[in-house]
């Protein structure tokens, strides 16, 4: 059996230097992983609407949807994920913690010290040395 692609958007918010981390909670897959706020793209949608549904659902704010940070594609046990990263900013509200286990802002070269998800890796190296 061919595994499903999953397509997904991810949000680097950047907001005074630092970058929005969130942990999934412990009953989604990729438990107590680290990852971008946002979610599948539903049909219809560009990955930047999806984008600003997802952080307007899951974080109680607005965002703008800048450049692309990295696409990378990693074969998970339960589908393969196609996850793009924007770099985002804030234009209304501040992220609240609603589905997350928990969110923290870090400095890009803080990022490494997190357990992210598979999928992330090249994207937070990608902020890393940028
Ligand atoms: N939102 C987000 N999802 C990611 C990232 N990295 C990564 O592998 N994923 C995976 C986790 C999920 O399998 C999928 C995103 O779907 P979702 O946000 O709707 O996840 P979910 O837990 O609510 O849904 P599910 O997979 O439990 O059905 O992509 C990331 O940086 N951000």
């Amino acid at each position: 059996m061919e595994k499903k692609n999953i397509h997904v958007v991810g949000a680097v918010i950047v907001n005074d230097s630092k970058i929005l981390c969130a942990q999934r909670g412990e009953t989604k897959t990729l438990s107590y992983k680290w990852e971008f706020p946002g979610g599948k793209i539903e049909q219809g949608e560009t990955a930047e609407e999806a984008l600003r549904r997802e952080i307007e659902e899951e974080m109680q704010c607005k965002i703008s949807v800048g450049e692309q940070v990295d696409h990378t594609v990693y074969e998970y046990d339960f589908g393969v994920v196609h996850l793009t990263t924007f770099y985002c900013a804030l234009i209304e509200g501040e992220p609240v913690l609603t589905e997350h286990q928990s969110i923290k802002w870090l400095l890009r070269e803080e990022l490494p010290m997190l357990d992210w998800a598979p999928a992330d890796i090249p994207a937070v190296e990608k902020l890393v040395n940028d």
